[in-house]
């Protein structure tokens, strides 16, 4: 498995300005992002909804959080597993990660802000909530999108309401020394979509389908938008989660803003629309937020597959 020169991933503008939901040019879109998801799981997309202050504000905030001591942070415990606080792990050396819950709502980021500041930090509660909606809103386009380009919207608004967001600001130590080094293993993420922001540093590689590694580079203007397991699970298979790991290099920390939503208390079911004689039915109903719990089983560490130990038929 080398870098590949060969691939480079879509970029697609999703900017407010370029899209007529009632055009032609939608429809394009639409088919564009299918396409792109389709092939590599994942794609660039140009989004406007996040100005350059809120997006230096919310990347200053999270310079302050990581600096805080880490008692502090590691009070951060979430239902989910490593979404709270994770630091210092073994395997992931370089790699510092806190995650919000219901980060689109006040109470979520209130209550997150005064864990970490028991004195109050107003200006981090307020870049992270219009932040997060900011990039729900994003979300919500491109929902719509893979939706009407399947024909499956109707099973889309059935659990659109039922949508949850974690925002998980991530630091990455710099690598000593000019060699790449690891800054997060292989892995697909087991949420529904993941939506990926970042300082000026890059690192992010995504594993094609021929098995090479994608070095990911984008702006900070830009967002990557990423198929988790579970909308691979609701298309059938028709789109894959992609294995992405992160490897750095120079002499620069690197943060990156995850905004990961997941289905809650609601059973998905694959759409009828997308089973036929060339895609058989591959995946059972499931619950979303219980994969997530069974995936830190040891059956679902063990499993090369967890999503298809989890509901695959
Ligand atoms: O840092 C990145 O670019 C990716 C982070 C990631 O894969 C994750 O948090 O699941
Ligand atoms: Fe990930």
């Amino acid at each position: 498995m080398g870098s590949s020169a060969k691939h480079k991933l879509p970029v697609i503008d999703l900017s407010s300005k370029n899209l007529n939901l009632n055009s032609s040019s939608w429809v394009t879109k639409c088919g564009e992002v299918r396409r792109a998801l389709e092939e590599y799981g994942t794609f660039i997309a140009i989004y406007d909804g996040v100005s350059r202050e809120l997006r230096d504000a919310i990347l200053l905030a999270s310079n302050e959080l990581f600096d805080l001591p880490t008692e502090v942070k590691v009070l951060n415990v979430l239902d989910t597993p490593y979404n709270g606080y994770i630091g210092n792990q073994h395997f992931n050396p370089l790699y510092e990660s806190l995650g919000i819950e219901n980060a689109i709502t006040t109470q979520g980021v209130e209550s997150f802000t005064k864990l970490m500041w028991p004195s109050g930090n107003q200006s981090f509660c307020e870049n992270a909530l219009m932040y997060s909606k900011a990039v729900a809103e994003l979300d919500k386009i491109v929902m719509k999108m893979i939706a009407e380009s399947y024909g499956i919207e109707e099973h889309y608004e059935s659990f659109s309401g039922s949508s949850s967001y974690l925002l998980k600001p991530t630091k990455y130590l710099h690598a000593q020394g000019d060699e790449k080094v690891l800054g997060i293993m292989p892995h697909t993420d087991k949420c529904f979509m993941t939506y990926l922001h970042q300082d000026e540093v890059n690192g992010l590689e995504i594993l094609s389908k021929d098995g090479e590694w994608i070095e990911v580079e984008y702006s900070p203007s830009s967002f990557v938008v990423m198929a988790a397991d579970a909308l691979m699970a609701w298309t059938n298979g028709r789109i894959d989660a992609p294995t992405h790991r992160v490897m750095l290099r120079g002499d620069k920390d690197r943060y990156v803003l995850g905004l990961f939503t997941t289905i809650k208390d609601h059973i998905i079911q694959i759409p009828q629309e997308l089973v036929d004689e060339h895609h058989p039915l591959q995946f059972q109903a499931f619950d979303n937020y219980k994969y997530m719990q069974f995936y830190y089983t040891p059956e679902g560490l063990n499993s090369e597959c967890p999503i298809k130990t989890y509901c695959g038929i």
